[in-house]
C-alpha cells in the first residue's frame, strides 16, 4: 500500500516541483548504490552497567564489559546498544506525535517553534523547542546558523532534513494548552531522563578506561546539558544531489541514535562506508569530539552520515550531552578548553568558512604557527 505525502508540510524548497511524476514508496529504485551493512559490536546495557551500579561487582564482569566497550570505542567510535530498558512503547509514542508535528503545514511549524535568535544579553538562553530545516548546525539558542555556503549550487548546500532542537533543561518549565504539543513535551521529557540515565552509565564504564579523578568525572559529562534533536528527513527528487545531513563527527561527549526502519545512517571505518542497518528497540551510541579530547585521541570520534530517500521519509531522534558549561578539559593532546570554547570555535568556522574544523584547531602543537 502506498503513503500518502502532504508537500504543504515539506519546506518550499524540498517539494517537488509540479512537473515531476511522483513515484510511490513501493517502487524500486535501482539507482541507489547498496553499501555493506556494518557489523557494528553490540553491547547489552543491563549487564554492563548493572555491574558498575553494585557495591559488590564481579571484578571479571566489570573488566569485561570495560574492555568490550573500549575496545569497540578504539575500532568503532559506536555501538550498538540493546536491553537499554527504554519502553518501545515510548519509541513509538514519540515517533506517532512526531510524525503528526511534522506533517502539519510548514507555516505551522514555523510559527509554532520560532526561536529566539537575538538577546538582549550575552547570555543566549536556549528555546526550549525550536524548529528548523536545511542544516543541522544552530546557534545555542536553536535557531539555524548562517553558514558560509561553498561553491556548490543551493540544492547541494541545503541538507535534506527538518528537526525540532529541544532543550532538556528548558522543558520541564513548559506547559502547552495543545493536547498533541503537551503530550509529545512530556513524552520528550521522560525520554530525556530515560537518555540521561544512560548516558551517566555509560560514562561511569568508561570512567577508570579515561583514568577520570572525581572532580573530572562530575563535570566532563553535565546532564543538565542535554538536547534532543528530532529529525524528518523528506523524500528528496533527486538524492544523488544532496544529503539529508552530510558528513560530520558530533561535537557531544556522547550521541544516542535511535532511528525507525527506514535506513540512511552510514558510518565511515577502515577508509570505508558502511550502512547502519536499522534493529528495532535498539539504539546506536557515538563517540563526540568532546569524549575524543578527554580520551588522549584513544577513543575517535565517528564520522557519519545520513543518506535520503526518494520514496520514503525518515525518522529519527538524538541525544546529544555535553561537559558542563566551565569545565576545563585537559588532555595531552590538546591545549586546555572548554566546550563553550569549542562550541564558539565551530560556530566561527561554519560562518566563516563554511565548514567545521572541530578539535584540529585544539591541537598541543609546539608550533603555534600551524
Ligand atoms: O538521523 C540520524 O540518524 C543521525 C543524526 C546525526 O548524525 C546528528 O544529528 O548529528
Ligand atoms: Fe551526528
Amino acid at each position: 500500500m502506498s503513503e500518502s505525502y502532504n508537500f504543504e508540510s515539506y519546506p518550499p524548497l524540498f517539494r517537488p516541483p509540479p512537473n515531476i511524476p511522483i513515484q510511490e514508496s513501493n517502487s524500486s529504485d535501482k539507482t541507489e548504490p547498496l553499501l555493506l551493512d556494518a557489523d557494528i559490536p553490540v553491547i547489552d546495557y543491563f549487564k554492563c552497567t548493572a555491574t558498575a551500579n553494585q557495591d559488590v561487582v564481579d571484578d571479571d564482569d566489570e573488566s569485561i564489559c570495560r574492555n568490550l566497550i573500549s575496545e569497540v570505542y578504539r575500532d568503532w567510535g559506536l555501538f550498538r546498544l540493546v536491553n537499554h530498558g527504554i519502553s518501545v512503547t515510548l519509541l513509538n509514542q514519540i515517533q506517532e506525535h512526531a510524525k503528526k508535528l511534522f506533517s502539519l503545514p510548514y507555516e505551522t511549524k514555523k510559527a509554532l517553534f520560532s526561536s529566539s535568535s537575538t538577546s538582549c544579553s550575552n547570555i543566549v538562553s536556549p528555546t526550549p523547542i525550536s524548529y528548523f530545516w536545511g542544516t543541522p548546525a544552530l546557534t545555542p539558542s536553536g535557531a539555524a546558523l548562517a553558514q558560509k555556503k561553498g561553491p556548490q549550487d543551493n540544492y547541494q548546500s541545503l541538507q535534506w532534513m527538518e528537526g525540532f532542537n529541544i532543550s532538556l533543561a528548558q522543558l520541564s518549565h513548559l506547559q502547552y494548552q495543545d493536547l498533541l504539543l503537551e503530550t509529545f513535551r512530556s513524552l520528550l521529557e521522560e525520554y530525556g531522563k530515560e537518555q540521561g540515565r544512560l548516558a551517566t552509565d555509560i560514562f561511569k564504564v568508561m570512567r577508570s578506561d579515561l583514568k577520570l579523578g572525581p572532580l573530572q568525572y562530575q563535570s566532563y559529562l553535565s546532564v543538565a546539558t542535554g538536547l534532543l534533536r528530532v529529525y524528518r528527513y523528506p523524500r528528496c527528487f533527486e538524492p544523488e544531489r544532496t544529503w539529508g545531513i552530510d558528513v560530520h563527527t558530533d561535537s557531544s561527549v556522547l550521541s544516542i541514535i535511535h532511528q525507525d526502519d527506514v535506513g540512511g545512517l552510514q558510518v565511515y571505518k577502515d577508509h570505508q562506508w558502511f550502512d547502519v542497518k536499522p534493529l528495532s528497540n535498539t539504539l546506536i551510541v557515538n563517540i563526540g569530539d568532546m569524549l575524543q579530547a578527554m580520551s588522549d585521541d584513544n577513543y575517535m570520534s565517528v564520522k557519519h552520515r545520513v543518506k535520503v530517500n526518494k520514496h520514503k521519509e525518515r525518522l529519527s531522534i538524538g541525544y546529544f550531552v555535553f561537559p558542563a558549561e566551565d569545565a576545563v578539559i585537559q588532555s595531552t593532546k590538546y591545549n586546555p578548553f572548554t566546550y563553550a570554547d569549542f562550541r564558539a570555535q565551530v560556530q566561527h568556522d561554519l560562518k566563516t568558512v563554511g565548514l567545521k574544523t572541530g578539535l584540529q584547531k585544539f591541537k598541543f602543537t609546539t608550533d603555534q604557527s600551524s
